[in-house]
């Protein structure tokens, strides 16, 4: 009989003690299912330890340790506890958000089943040879037998007649083969000379850790580096982890990189795969199988016993950092893992996160730079529009108006950026004063005219349209500002010949939906797009032209010490969108401030000049990454109970505070309410990263000992993003 210590999925910080009869050392990392309360729950053996915190003799015994699956090797272990100690969450919880759900029940993984790699055997080759008569299955056979070194059973489905694959099995013309994972399909594009460079001087430095910034202008094929490098580790017979911001932007990649190593079995893991598959793919990483990982955030937990390299795509994206739960930044655990593992680990964008980017130049990461766009001999012309003096008509200047004009003249793409869906942002009754706001959230209820409704983009309520003001009665309310819906339907009265589309998350709610509209303007059948920031990143579209910014001012003067950052990078990113390929790109900016610094850092192209203005206001009013920072979050029905807890947990953190840590006053969210439940924070800093978290455990301690009012809830934010 033997003690096992299991990491459960609760709110609370301890491990749990069972008992097992059979349980060996190799169970360490497995999953387990073992009783807790009136229930059952599932976790992972951490740990046989030889004594137990309880009395042994009242420990329960484990009833099921999945045995089908290899444990969970122990440096992936280290990661979960590293994540669980930086970011002050349960063991258990981070083990949950690490595993595949299925896998952390102790399911079966039912399917094992992979996606072989499939060439002609010897009876296959003897079929072609001669003596099979004429059928679907040879013609495939035929086709295959020009690819060298076999392909992907799902590849081969997808090609003409690709049905028969299973006839061709089944008669065992087809076998599975071990392909060179590293064997690049098609023909490789020569390298620019800033490619080459970031190549050379990557494969100069010895092997090892090192965190490599590659920054390169929108355009400039930092993927091509990006599968250059993995060209490398699979031919050398390790595994690639490559994450990227947005489900949205995998199928896309995830194509790429399946064309481009046909032998090499490519997993990709999210959250919105089925449940099977992603334990599946979790399993192929897990046991070695899977060459590549591509994946979001949460991919950054796939074990990897013969990891090489991580890449990081558009490393600044705020969706590397989980914003419930356990709030952890991918983009930070990489480097981390990468450490960990001694491999590098190469943070890619076009517009770096200022703290990467200060790493860069102060030489903790070496820095590779892209100036010069691999197809498009220039970055898009970016230009200004003062609307100070001018009749904007739906939000359109004329000067875009023309412009879009034109583009529709000489048959290219347009798009009309504007990061605020549905078709105006509040209905209002001009006669008493009524605005339509939301029930249980300090916000405004959006109006979306495509299906007359009024919703709530933060908590999701919605209600008809009223007809008249639900104040006064006054059967004349409007619609007040303007939405992608709004734009969408002035342009297509503007441009009656002119297809219209619109692309944003009311739009493409799916993943279908999503990839059809990619599809529908990657085959032209579009004229003029209007998007959301879903339209900003990662795509290349070859006719898109013309870029108009709507609307973009509103983030200049945002409260948030971030915002100006985070609009740099968005309209960096979406002006980039413009002229990839070899049709010249403009971009347009609508605004009232023309002479703000940071348009025309934008006009000039100047990342760095952007960075080193933005990190010097930030070393001067004290923020990261000058300082580093955490935050308290807490929500309760009532307003009153949140700040009372903060006061407490303020009071809390000054007897603790070492020198060198302020703890501010708890303040009120800025979106307060939300979904009935009132918000306030208190914020904590430190100019130390190792003082600020050794505060942390310490309160995070004394905290968890508070009683709390009733319904009350709290989370620590570690590195938050929002402030
Ligand atoms: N060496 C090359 N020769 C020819 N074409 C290339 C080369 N490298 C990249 N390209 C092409 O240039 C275009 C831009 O490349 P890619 O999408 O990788 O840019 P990026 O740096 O990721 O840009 P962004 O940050 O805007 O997403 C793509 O169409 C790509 O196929
Ligand atoms: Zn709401």
């Amino acid at each position: 009989m033997r003690i096992v210590r299991v990491a459960l999925p609760v709110p609370m910080p301890q491990l749990f003690d069972y008992t097992s009869q059979d349980v060996s050392e190799e169970d360490i990392g497995r999953c387990v299912r073992v009783p807790f309360g009136k229930g059952e729950k599932s976790g992972l053996i951490v740990a046989l330890p030889t004594a137990a915190d309880v009395d042994a003799e009242r420990l329960k015994p484990v009833r099921h340790i999945q045995r089908e699956v290899s444990a969970l090797p122990a440096d992936w272990l280290e990661l979960v506890g590293f994540t669980a100690r930086y970011y002050h969450a349960p063991l258990g919880e981070v083990v949950a958000l690490a595993l595949p759900p299925g896998l952390r029940r102790a399911d079966a993984v039912a399917d094992r089943e992979h996606d072989p790699l499939l060439a002609p055997g010897a009876e296959g080759r003897a079929a072609l040879a001669g003596g099979a008569r004429p059928s679907r299955a040879l013609g495939l056979l035929r086709q295959l037998a020009g690819e060298g070194g076999g392909l992907r059973r799902s590849a081969i489905r997808a090609l003409e007649g690709g049905a028969a694959v299973g006839d061709l099995l089944r008669r065992g013309w087809l076998v599975e083969v071990r392909g060179d994972a590293s064997r690049p399909g098609g023909v490789l594009p020569p390298l620019t000379n800033e490619q080459a460079a970031a190549l050379d001087a990557f494969a100069a430095v010895p092997a090892g850790f090192v965190p490599w910034l590659l920054q390169g202008v929108t355009g400039s094929g930092k993927t091509e580096v990006y599968l250059r490098l993995a060209q490398r580790e699979l031919a050398a017979g390790r595994q690639v982890l490559m994450l990227v911001p947005e489900i949205a932007l995998t199928p896309q990649l995830e194509a790429r990189v399946a064309a481009r190593f046909p032998s090499a079995e490519v997993v990709s893991l999210h959250s919105a795969l089925a449940e099977g598959a992603r334990s599946r793919g979790f399993v192929r990483a897990l046991e070695g199988h899977a060459n590549i990982v591509l994946g979001t955030r949460l991919a950054v937990f796939a074990p990897l016993p013969r990891l090489g390299l991580i890449l990081v795509d558009e490393e600044h994206d705020a969706s590397y950092k989980q914003q419930e739960g356990v709030r952890y930044s991918a983009r930070d655990l990489a480097v981390w893992r990468a450490r960990q593992r001694g491999v590098p680990v190469v943070l890619g964008s076009a517009t770096p996160s200022l703290e990467s980017w200060q790493h860069a130049r102060n030489g903790r990461y070496r820095h590779l730079v892209l100036a010069r766009r691999a197809v498009a001999t220039t970055l898009p012309a970016v230009r200004c529009v003062d609307t100070r003096r001018l009749k904007l008509d739906e939000g359109l200047s004329p000067a875009l108006q023309a412009a879009i004009a034109e583009r529709v003249a000489r048959g290219e793409q347009s798009l009309v950026f504007l990061n605020r869906r549905g078709y105006a942002p509040v209905l209002s009754c001009p006669a008493c004063g009524w605005v339509s706001t939301c029930p249980h959230c300090s916000a405004n209820l959006v109006v979306h005219l495509a299906d007359r409704r009024l919703r709530c983009h933060h908590c999701g309520c919605d209600g008809p349209i009223p007809h008249a003001c639900p104040s006064c009665g006054n059967q004349d309310i409007q619609p007040f500002g303007r939405g992608t819906q709004r734009i969408e339907a002035r342009l297509a009265e503007l441009f009656p010949d002119a297809r219209v589309l619109r692309v944003d998350r009311d739009s493409a709610r799916t993943r279908p939906q999503w990839e059809a509209l990619l599809a529908a303007i990657d085959a032209g059948e579009a004229d003029i797009l209007v998007g959301t920031q879903m339209m900003a990143k990662g795509h290349d579209f070859p006719k898109l032209t013309l870029v108009g910014v709507v609307g973009a001012d509103a983030s200049l003067h945002a409260a948030d010490f971030r915002a100006p950052e985070r609009l740099f990078q968005q309209l960096m990113q979406v002006g980039g969108r413009a002229g990839r390929a070899q049709l010249p790109g403009q971009v347009l900016i609508q605004t009232e401030y023309p002479e703000h610094p940071l348009y025309q850092c934008l006009a000039r192209h100047d990342f760095d000049a952007f960075a080193a203005l933005a990190l010097e206001e930030r070393r001067r009013a004290g923020f990261p990454p000058h300082t580093h920072q955490a935050m308290l979050r807490a929500d309760a029905p009532a307003l009153d109970d949140a700040v009372a807890f903060l006061r407490q947990a303020a009071r809390l953190a000054v007897e603790r505070a070492p020198a060198g840590l302020q703890v501010y006053d708890p303040v009120p969210m800025r979106l307060t309410r939300l979904a009935r439940r009132e918000r306030a924070q208190l914020l904590v800093e430190a100019g130390e990263r190792n003082l600020l978290q050794a505060f942390l455990g310490e309160w995070v301690a004394a905290l968890r000992a508070q009683r709390t009012a009733r319904d009350l809830r709290w989370n620590l934010d570690v590195d938050p993003l929002d402030v």
